[in-house]
């Protein structure tokens, strides 16, 4: 028995949007991610996985027992989930500290623990008007955490963050997962927050699940176009231009920008466009009359200069 088992779910949303059967399952401190574009699907999922949707058909089991629908129960909560979506309500004017300890059944210490761990300690004799948004969403978060869930969902919780709030809100789901134990899903967009978390990644369109595997098989063999582009530029190579490079290939290939270098020798092209990335550039680079995304750390190529390609892995 896996820790959730999600087993042909499916709902339909609105007369022109439905969720087609999923199914998939998630060992206990496996970290699941959920990408795809907006409106593909993703919130509808996770809320039928923590109990908060009623699907119209299949199950989702938690450790074996059926998670129910919002039309199965009285409370909307499911023993055991906590759902924080991007839209968490933190009620206005009242003591941070009070909004943490109502209803929490937790020792002293595991309290002192749980607030370090969400990093707002510093924060309970404020009110919580007086926060930031960043802080606030941690609050929100050590108010789910009170109840000890043992699967935790967090619906796009980075996506309003600025870099600073979203990095210390990293390192807190980082340590929820491995100090307090909690099996985790997050639903992103954003390869950045997927790619070194993620131990499985679902990616979805249209209601459809359109690939499911580790982070790196996601992103260097993506199954479609629409996978690559959800993970940053790629290129669709050609068998001819496989074959320049040195592959074997008879069916096109989708090679990442950061294993296609310059190099003294090999297949020729002259630089279109040069874009600065941070740690490397990212060259547009003409290839017999096709686009060829590369990388390279030296300053010194520009636009109009003719280079040389090679195919590296990294
Ligand atoms: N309660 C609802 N009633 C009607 N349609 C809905 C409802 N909830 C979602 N939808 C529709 O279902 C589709 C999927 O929405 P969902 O929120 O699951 O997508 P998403 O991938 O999470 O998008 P985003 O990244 O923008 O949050 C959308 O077309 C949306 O408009």
């Amino acid at each position: 028995m896996s820790f959730i088992e999600v087993k042909g779910v499916y709902k339909r949303t609105g007369s022109d949007f439905t969720l087609l059967p999923v199914s998939f399952s998630l060992e206990k401190l496996q970290k699941l991610a959920i990408a795809g574009e907006s409106g593909s699907g993703k919130s509808t999922l996770v809320k039928i996985i923590a109990g908060l949707a009623q699907p119209d058909g299949g199950e989702v089991l938690l450790e074996g027992v059926r998670v129910k629908g919002p039309e199965e129960k009285l409370m909307m909560v499911t023993p055991g989930i906590a759902y924080l979506s991007q839209h968490f309500e933190l009620k206005e004017n009242y003591w941070v500290e009070d909004v943490l300890n109502y209803d929490n059944q937790l020792t002293e210490a595991s309290t002192r623990e749980l607030f370090d761990i969400c990093r707002i300690s510093h924060l309970l004799r404020r009110k919580t008007h007086q926060v930031s948004g960043g802080e606030k969403q941690r609050i929100a978060l050590a108010r789910l955490l009170v109840n000890t869930p043992r699967l935790l969902i967090l619906d796009e919780p980075y996506s309003n963050l600025d870099l600073i709030h979203k990095g210390i809100l990293k390192e807190v789901v980082r340590d929820v997962t491995e100090q307090l134990q909690t099996t985790c899903m997050l639903v992103s967009h954003d390869p950045l927050d997927i790619l070194p978390w993620a131990d499985q990644v679902i990616v979805m369109k249209g209601g459809e699940v359109m690939q499911q595997g580790p982070p790196i098989t996601i992103y260097r063999a993506p199954v479609n176009a629409y996978v690559a582009g959800i993970f940053g530029k790629y290129n669709l190579l050609s068998p001819d231009l496989l074959r320049a490079l040195g592959v074997k290939a008879t069916s096109p290939a989708f090679v990442r920008p950061e294993n296609i270098q310059l190099a003294s020798k090999g297949v020729k092209g002259i630089i279109k466009t040069r874009q600065f990335m941070g740690s490397t550039y990212l060259l547009e680079v003409e290839v017999a009359g096709q686009v060829v995304w590369a990388c390279t750390t030296a300053a010194s190529h520009l636009p109009g200069q003719p280079v040389h390609l090679k195919l590296v892995t990294v």
